[in-house]
């Protein structure tokens, strides 16, 4: 049994998944974000180490070469992968839990690996309503918001793999389902056992 929560946050490209994690963060401060390296680009506002840590293709061969990554997959056209540092940090840094932002192929992986993860998937409310945000957001260019759209059927065909599924329609109510879940997941009896343990032995 893991001590740490290990949370998958997984869902086609622009159904929410980040603006959630960053809400989970936000308000959980002793969870942590898995910082992935990846080949794609930076956007505008993207910072090296703190969204990801950027780096290109010999690099990321060569991480995956040194057997560096728990898990890697090739999305959209690029690599991303999750260093096993950034677990190992989490346990350092006395965390309680730590966010995955990862696609299905990364969260089999995780799950493969490290058998107490938790994986929620996020679903838009409608396709329309998935393009319209993919393009809302701004961030890419119309052939890679195509490629992100075209990917989405994919990602949603592997719903059945994951533990809970959270529709981000209003984004109050699924950001409350997300807290929900992880700090549901925090309170398993066995994360808990040693404080009541703790307590019976001083009777
Ligand atoms: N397997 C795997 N997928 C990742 C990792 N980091 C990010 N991803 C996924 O890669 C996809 C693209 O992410 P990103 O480029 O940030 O675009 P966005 O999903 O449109 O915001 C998403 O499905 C992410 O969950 C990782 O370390 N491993
Ligand atoms: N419930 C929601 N209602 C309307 N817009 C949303 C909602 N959730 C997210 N968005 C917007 O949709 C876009 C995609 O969200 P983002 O979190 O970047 O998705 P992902 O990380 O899954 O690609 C962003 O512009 C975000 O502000």
């Amino acid at each position: 049994m893991d001590d740490l929560v290990l949370l998958i946050l997984c869902s086609p490209s622009g159904a929410g998944k980040t603006t959630l994690t960053r809400h989970l963060l936000d308000n959980l401060k002793d969870f942590t974000f898995s910082v992935s390296h990846t080949t794609r680009r930076p956007r505008a506002g993207e910072q090296d180490g703190r969204e990801y840590h950027f780096v290109d293709r010999v690099r990321f061969q060569t991480l995956i070469a040194e057997g560096e990554f728990a898990e890697w997959a090739e999305v959209h056209g690029n690599l991303y992968g999750t260093s096993v540092r950034e677990i190992e940090r989490a346990r350092a840094e006395g965390k309680r839990g730590i966010v995955f932002d990862v696609d299905y192929q990364g969260a089999r992986q995780i799950k493969a690996k490290l058998r107490d993860a938790i994986g929620v998937f996020v679903l838009p409310p409608s396709m329309d309503e998935l393009r319209r945000r993919l393009e809302g957001r701004g961030t890419e260019d119309a052939a890679a918001v195509e490629r992100r759209f075209a990917n989405a059927w994919h990602e949603i065909e592997h719903y059945g793999f994951f533990d809970y599924l959270v529709v981000n329609d209003d984004l109050d109510r699924a950001k409350a389902a997300v807290l929900g879940i992880a700090l549901a997941e925090r309170h398993r009896r066995w994360r808990l056992a040693p404080t009541a343990e703790l307590l019976l032995k001083a009777r």
